[in-house]
């Protein structure tokens, strides 16, 4: 292998010491903890997973966290509800609603209710638009971690091809929105683009967040390309083909300890942001 690893774990540590340390401020100012809200709707155990590793690090990091729990049955109208008893909440600084909602819920609806301010998973279409338009907001989790892992390894994206393998609203776009926003010429690829690896191969930085175990084959990576896995899938495996793409990169997130690890710590360092009442520049 010749490509060097991005460590996110060691990053994340990095980010929750600092994150800690501020949310310590917060308390010892306002006399309580900075609170990250979860709102989790159904059973799914990967989810429950999730959310259960997000409250841990809270706990680790001097963030309260309370955790709502609504049956798979629920409807659009009590998710909502729950929702913006939350947003009204002055003891709530931020509220992360786990996607994906069982189908018959309008997952969209629901992250509407969230207010601007506690958005501090970056899924409302206020925030999608300020990622856009460059203007102060809490950025996607996963997105922003990626940024900060790309700036930590030197990787200015300034006229970089930036190619992005996926469009989704909590992933792919966004990570986009904010590589254009740092300068990088964007390109999205999605189920319906044609000669996928001609794509790929022109990517001086490639961002694999399609949800299809190792997709991207090593062989498609132009040869000194960064190339950044957010694919998360049991056993270890992203969408990238690791072991080959590394043969090619100059430098590789590993599945895991890559993008996964900063998602949380970008989570809780943006609810310490809105326990501070600040919405950061984009
Ligand atoms: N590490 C972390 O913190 C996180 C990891 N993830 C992981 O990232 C991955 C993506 O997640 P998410 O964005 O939620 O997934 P989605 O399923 O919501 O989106 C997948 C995207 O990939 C596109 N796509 C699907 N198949 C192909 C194909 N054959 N060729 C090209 N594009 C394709 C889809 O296109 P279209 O829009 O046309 O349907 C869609 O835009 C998953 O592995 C997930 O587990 C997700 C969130 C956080
Ligand atoms: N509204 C919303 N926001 C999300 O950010 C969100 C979501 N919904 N739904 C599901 C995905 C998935 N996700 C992960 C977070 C951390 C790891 C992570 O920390 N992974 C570790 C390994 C953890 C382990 O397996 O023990 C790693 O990659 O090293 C993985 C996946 C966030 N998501």
């Amino acid at each position: 292998m010749n490509a060097q690893l991005m460590d996110g774990t060691r990053l994340a540590q990095q980010l929750h010491a600092e994150t800690r340390r501020r949310a310590d401020a917060v308390t010892l100012n306002r006399g309580h903890r900075p609170c990250l809200a979860t709102v989790l709707v159904g059973d799914d155990p990967a989810s429950a997973t999730y959310v259960r590793m997000k409250q841990r690090r809270c706990a680790e990091n001097g963030v309260d966290s309370r955790a709502v729990t609504l049956p798979a049955s629920s409807t659009t109208a009590e998710v909502t509800a729950a929702v913006r008893s939350l947003d009204a909440d002055p003891m709530v600084d931020g509220i992360l609603v786990q996607h994906p909602v069982p189908v018959p819920v309008d997952e969209r609806a629901v992250f509407e209710t969230i207010s601007h301010a506690k958005d501090v998973d970056g899924v409302t279409s206020a925030s999608l638009a300020a990622m856009a338009l460059g203007t102060p907001t809490h950025r996607s989790c996963t997105p922003a971690g990626i940024l900060r892992l790309l700036d930590s390894y030197a990787v200015a994206l300034s006229g970089l091809h930036v190619v992005v393998v996926g469009r989704s609203e909590i992933l792919g776009l966004p990570v986009g929105l904010l590589s254009l926003c740092a300068d990088a010429t964007v390109t999205y690829c999605h189920s319906h683009t044609q000669d996928l690896p001609t794509q790929i191969g022109r990517a001086d930085v490639l961002i694999a967040a399609v949800g299809r175990p190792q997709l991207i084959r090593g062989e498609w990576i132009r040869a000194g390309a960064v190339v950044v896995d957010a694919g998360y899938h049991p056993g270890g495996l992203g969408d990238v083909e690791t072991a080959t793409a590394a043969e090619r990169a100059r430098l590789i997130t590993p599945v895991p300890g890559g993008v996964g690890p900063m998602t949380i710590a970008v989570l809780i360092s943006n609810t310490v942001d809105a326990a501070e009442r600040g919405l950061v520049s984009a």
